[in-house]
């Protein structure tokens, strides 16, 4: 056991986590794809499951909002539970007219406006990047299941509600596609700890066009952003 994650001897946590930042929406995964899913831990409430896929173990484990909650659960699943390969499943919201609600992203790189790199006290600007390995299985799962998506740069924000209009339009200058909460501190944690992440987003709102989903939808609606993870997952 770590000091946030529960452990369960009849469902140790697997090679591989899906994490999305919804507790909820890691139970509806363990319910909904996962063979035998046992809940190993329920501390705060932030859900985590393993169980198979295709015969596989995976587990499932929320990471909850923002880059120090993903900080936590991701170095504790990668130092003290043994986890080689994380996989963020989450949502963001699409900065491209041409990126619409409900499409899949994937983060190559994760620019941020946060600090979470002075943990690392590297002498200038670390730039978090995904898991080349990773990405190939995830491009190999795409064209398997022939669900797409688009791969680029992301921002990872520390404030979902900024006070100025348009500050959103600055990242979308510089080719970022969608603004998330946390894969830059997943991506800093696995380089740190020499392990592999990925984040992959389903769009949940568009800053173009105004459109957005609901707290249900974002739950429990974006399953091939799901299948695609678990098919990486078991490669
Ligand atoms: O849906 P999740 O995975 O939580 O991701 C996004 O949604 C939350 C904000 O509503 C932030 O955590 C952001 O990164
Ligand atoms: O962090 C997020 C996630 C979805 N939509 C946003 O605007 N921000």
């Amino acid at each position: 056991m770590s000091l946030h994650i529960a452990v369960d001897h009849r469902a140790p946590v697997a090679e591989s986590v899906l994490m999305p930042g919804d507790p909820l929406r890691a139970q509806f995964i363990a319910e909904n794809f996962l063979d035998n899913p046992i809940r190993y831990s329920e501390i705060r409430n932030m859900y985590g499951y393993t169980g198979t896929y295709k015969g596989v173990p995976v587990s499932v484990q929320g990471s909850g909002m923002g880059m120090p909650s993903m900080g936590i659960y991701s170095w504790e699943l990668y130092n003290e539970h043994g986890v080689e390969n994380i996989i963020r499943i989450g949502t963001a919201g699409s900065f491209r007219e041409d990126i619409n609600v409900g499409e899949i992203v994937v983060g190559l790189a994760a620019s941020t406006d946060s600090n979470f790199q002075h943990a690392f006290d590297v002498p200038g600007q670390y730039s978090p990047c995904c898991s080349y390995p990773l990405l190939n299985k995830l491009q190999e799962a795409g064209k398997e299941t022939g669900i797409p998506f688009t791969a680029g740069n992301i921002v990872s924000c520390d404030v979902f509600y900024e006070t100025t209009e348009d500050w959103w339009k600055r990242w979308a200058r510089m080719g970022v596609m969608a603004v998330e909460m946390e894969a830059a501190a997943l991506y800093m944690n696995a380089a740190y700890c020499r392990k592999n992440a990925l984040a992959i987003m389903t769009i949940s709102d568009s800053f173009v066009t105004g459109e957005k989903t609901t707290a249900e939808e974002r739950q429990t609606t974006f399953t091939d952003m799901m299948k695609l993870a678990l098919e990486a997952a078991v490669k």
